[in-house]
Order: C-alpha cells, then sequence, then structure tokens
C-alpha cells in the first residue's frame, strides 16, 4: 500500500517533469499502480486507516508525487453538493476552460509540500476534462468549482507546476482577476 514514505517532496527534480503519457490500452502494472494511488486516497480519508499508518488527506493524487513520471491521477472527494468524484485517469487533458477564474478562500496545501505556502491560487472556475479511466474507457467530464479546482492542481503536477507557482509573490491574497471566491 502507499505511505508516507513513498510521496516524493518538493525539491525532487521529478515534481518539475513533464510527465510521459502512457500507452493505451493502460498495461496491467500501470492499471494496479492507479488503483493504489485512489486507494492511497480512500486510506487517507478512513480515520482508522489514515491515523494506523500516519497518513496525511488527501482529495487528489498524481504519479510524479509517487516517484513516477507518468500522466496519471487519482481523486476520491464529494463536492460541495455531495457529488462524489472517484477516479483514477490516464492522459488526462483539459479539452476546453472558462474564462472565469475560481481560488479557495483556504488557500491550497500539497502532499509534497511539508510547508504552509499562504497565497490565493486563481484556477479556471470551469474545465472539460478528456481522458482514459481504470476500465479503459474515454471520458469527459465538464467540471466546476472544487471539482475543477482538484483537476487543475493534479493536471498541474503532470506538467511539473506546484500550487504556489500561480500565487503573487507581491501580494499572495490580492482578489485575482475575474475570479469566484471558493470557501
Ligand atoms: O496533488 C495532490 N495533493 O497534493 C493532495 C492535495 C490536493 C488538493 C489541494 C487543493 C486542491 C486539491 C490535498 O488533498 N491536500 N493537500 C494538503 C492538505 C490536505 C489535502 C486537502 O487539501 N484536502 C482537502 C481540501 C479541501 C477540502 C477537503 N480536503
Ligand atoms: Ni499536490
Amino acid at each position: 500500500m502507499i505511505t508516507m514514505k513513498d510521496i516524493i517532496r518538493e525539491g525532487d527534480p521529478i515534481l518539475r517533469e513533464v510527465a510521459s503519457e502512457v500507452d493505451l490500452p493502460p498495461s496491467e502494472e500501470n492499471k494496479e499502480t492507479l488503483e493504489e494511488m485512489l486507494q492511497y486516497l480512500k486510506n487517507s480519508q478512513d480515520e482508522q486507516i489514515c491515523d494506523r499508518y500516519n497518513l496525511r488527506p488527501g482529495v487528489g493524487l498524481a504519479a510524479p508525487q509517487i516517484g513516477l513520471s507518468k500522466r496519471m491521477l487519482a481523486v476520491h472527494f464529494t463536492d460541495f453538493n455531495e457529488k462524489l468524484y472517484s477516479y483514477g485517469l490516464f492522459n488526462p487533458r483539459i479539452v476546453s476552460h472558462s474564462v472565469e477564474k475560481a481560488y479557495l478562500t483556504s488557500g491550497e496545501g500539497c502532499l509534497s509540500v511539508d510547508r504552509e505556502v499562504p497565497g490565493y491560487v486563481p484556477r479556471y472556475a470551469r474545465v472539460t476534462i478528456k481522458a482514459t479511466d481504470l476500465e479503459g474507457n474515454e471520458v469527459k467530464l465538464r467540471l466546476r468549482d472544487f471539482a475543477a479546482i482538484v483537476f487543475q492542481h493534479e493536471i498541474d503536477h503532470l506538467n511539473g507546476v506546484m500550487f504556489y507557482d500561480h500565487i503573487d509573490p507581491d501580494n499572495p491574497f490580492k482578489e485575482p482577476e475575474n475570479a469566484k471566491p471558493l470557501d
């Protein structure tokens, strides 16, 4: 099972690489890895397992964070409308997005960043993602608000981008232009 010792921390160059597309249909090995990434998220949100294995809770995980420079990501969370998002995706890509931005008023953190980095992280308010899921099906996801934020945070990891790259260094808590706050 994946535990915190498997999570790559900032400073490791792999977090700044552009990850490689995976061959489709996905190999058994890549499917197993992606299942393990999804299981990490579920484990991390189970209080007993989380405590027993000292896991840091996560709603998303990208393959570079476990040392694999492959375009694979997992998400497991319910959004503000109680809709469950639980996916393992291969080769996810943003095919369209809103002009409008959005940001979490709480700022963002990262399992690969062992420090607080305060500030607003402006992202697209709505994105359409295309990818291949664990069953090998092409999926098209129209996402908004928190779900859009999570997927963009994960896709950033596949492009070597960290959340704090988006924070305005001069004024971290400046209201981003044309952006809606998400509490
Ligand atoms: O790349 C993937 N990661 O680095 C794990 C991150 C991904 C999220 C950060 C912001 C959007 C996606 C993660 O889940 N966290 N970051 C560290 C703190 C704990 C946790 C978190 O923010 N949890 C959360 C946030 C809001 C509501 C509910 N739970
Ligand atoms: Ni992260």
